[in-house]
């Protein structure tokens, strides 16, 4: 699929700090847009419907993977999570940057159909640093954490099929990681537009 805006796709194990990332990069750069998936999790203390996700039924998530409505889904941490046509389409289209926050499955779906998206990895600086990110951030019970450390040993082996690897450490240098490969993409698609319209001129093609 061609569009005019960029694709970005942000995956990490939970608790790595994408969210607050990619909070940030769109606070400095308003044409990143995000995607609001869908899930069938519950919210957490301060999320709204259609803001964090659109918090759906299993019913309902059903009903959509049925109708053909998502361009990724995915299993994590014992719920469903999926990025819908819908919430990425329009905005590219009308030639967005789009960032994704999903996890390592979703984004090899979508990789596979967008083949110049932009697959990018936050690593933990270390497993006692990502526990206790985790429990600093006060949102999940002691269990739902196990759960995702344990599933963050799987998600951290899938670092080598991404384009890029940010390790959040310092949170500044990460945004700053962060800003450069937005920076670096968009120059990248500059360049090709730039070549394939200057083929197409050499070839009298319209
Ligand atoms: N570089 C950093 N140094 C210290 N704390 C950080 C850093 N980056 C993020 N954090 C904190 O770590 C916690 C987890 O961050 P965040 O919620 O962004 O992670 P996440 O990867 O989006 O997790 P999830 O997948 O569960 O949503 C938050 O409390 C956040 O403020
Ligand atoms: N494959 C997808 N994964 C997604 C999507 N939206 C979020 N996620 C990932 O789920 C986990 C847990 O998120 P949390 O908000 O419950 O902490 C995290 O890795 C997200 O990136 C999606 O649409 N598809």
């Amino acid at each position: 699929m061609d569009y005019p805006g960029n694709l970005f796709v942000v995956a990490a194990p939970s608790g790595a700090g994408k969210s607050s990332l990619v909070k940030t990069l769109m606070e400095l750069d308003s044409h990143v847009q995000p995607s609001v998936s869908h899930t069938t999790r519950a919210p957490r203390g301060q999320e709204k419907h259609g803001r964090e996700y659109f918090f759906v039924s299993e019913t309902e998530f059903d009903a959509m993977v049925q109708a053909n409505a998502f361009v990724e889904w995915a299993h994590v941490h014992n719920h469903r999570y999926g990025t819908s046509k819908k919430a990425i389409e329009e905005r590219m289209s009308q030639g967005a940057d789009v960032i994704l926050e999903i996890d390592f499955q979703g984004a090899l779906q979508i990789k596979q159909i967008f083949a110049n998206a932009a697959t990018i990895f936050i690593l933990p600086p270390s497993w006692e640093e990502l526990r206790s990110r985790l429990e600093r951030r006060g949102e999940d019970s002691s269990e739902v954490i196990e759960v995702r450390l344990q599933n963050a040993a799987l998600e951290m082996a899938q670092v080598q099929q991404f384009d890029f690897v940010i390790i959040n450490e310092s949170f500044d240098r990460a945004v700053f990681d962060l800003k450069s490969i937005v920076h670096a993409q968009r120059l990248k698609y500059l360049a090709q537009r730039r070549a394939r319209a200057e083929t197409f001129k050499a070839l009298h093609i319209s």
